[in-house]
């Protein structure tokens, strides 16, 4: 059995991750921590999801690290900063492993994957994200990874700056600049997390387009992600290794 806690435990995402820990017959849900509680309930678990907000779940995975707990991080937020934070950390903790999961939707992680190899082939790019209207932070963390991930690409694609003529332009009407990639995101009643990348080039236009229709799409991630992460020490930065 893995012992499993989960932070962030009575939110959206975190209650039905409780709800799928408690029902996989492998997984023992040992804590189920909401703000204001203590992280000690997670003593004696072998692996914490943190479902809570990109303010606090650095000092979560710091906490847990220390005391050598594995860390499934599903919560937005993680910049290239962050991720570097978390790989010193790891340093000091060789045996532990940290899966940071941007989504864990599998449709979701193959558009990243397919936007990722789409990049190199077309001069124009940018990011539509589309998520219901609790959500606390733009852009979300799938478009930012999904924007970082095109850059990438596209720099060694040798492919340079996107053509855009904009020389005046109302604040924010171009979106988010994310290593050079524009993300544009819609707050709406009636969505729960989509995404939509939209090439161009001459004479064509292609998009790759991902919906969640509800939170149970994140729950296989959830658990492959938990399985997985007692195996390996280090950093997983997205579910893409884990899924072969
Ligand atoms: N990787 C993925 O596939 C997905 C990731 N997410 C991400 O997960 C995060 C949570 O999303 P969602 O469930 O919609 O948000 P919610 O606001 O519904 O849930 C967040 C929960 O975290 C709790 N919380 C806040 N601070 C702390 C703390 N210090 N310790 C413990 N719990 C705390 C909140 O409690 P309280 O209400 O009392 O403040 C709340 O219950 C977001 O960053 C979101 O982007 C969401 C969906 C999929
Ligand atoms: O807040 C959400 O809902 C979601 N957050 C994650 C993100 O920021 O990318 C994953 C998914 O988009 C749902």
């Amino acid at each position: 059995m893995i012992r499993v806690g989960v932070i962030g435990a009575r939110g959206r995402m975190g209650s039905e991750a409780v709800r799928a820990v408690e029902a996989a017959p492998d997984l023992e849900l040992v804590a189920a921590i909401g703000s204001g509680d203590a992280l000690d309930a997670l003593d004696g678990a072998d692996v914490a999801v943190d479902l809570t907000r990109p303010d606090v779940v650095m000092d979560n995975v710091k906490w847990c690290l220390d005391r050598e707990i594995h860390v499934v991080a599903g919560t937005s937020g993680f910049t290239p900063e962050r991720v570097a934070a978390v790989r010193g950390w790891l340093a000091k903790a060789p045996g532990t492993g940290v899966v940071i999961a941007p989504n864990f939707g599998i449709g979701a992680v193959l558009m990243m994957q397919f936007a990722a190899r789409a990049a190199r082939f077309f001069e124009s790019v940018e990011v539509i994200e589309l998520h219901h209207p609790k959500k606390v932070d733009a852009p979300s963390g799938t478009a930012a990874r999904t924007a970082e991930l095109i850059a990438a690409a596209r720099a060694e694609a040798g492919l340079g700056a996107m053509p855009d003529a904009t020389a005046e332009e109302l604040d924010g009407a171009r979106g988010a600049d994310v290593a050079g990639v524009r993300v544009h995101s819609v707050r709406s009643a009636g969505y729960v997390a989509s995404q939509e990348v939209l090439f161009g080039g001459p004479g064509e236009r292609m998009s790759i387009r991902h919906d969640s229709l509800d939170r149970e799409s994140f729950m296989p991630g959830v658990l492959l992600s938990i399985r997985e992460v007692v195996k390996r020490p280090g950093l997983t930065h997205g579910l893409d290794a884990l899924l072969g």
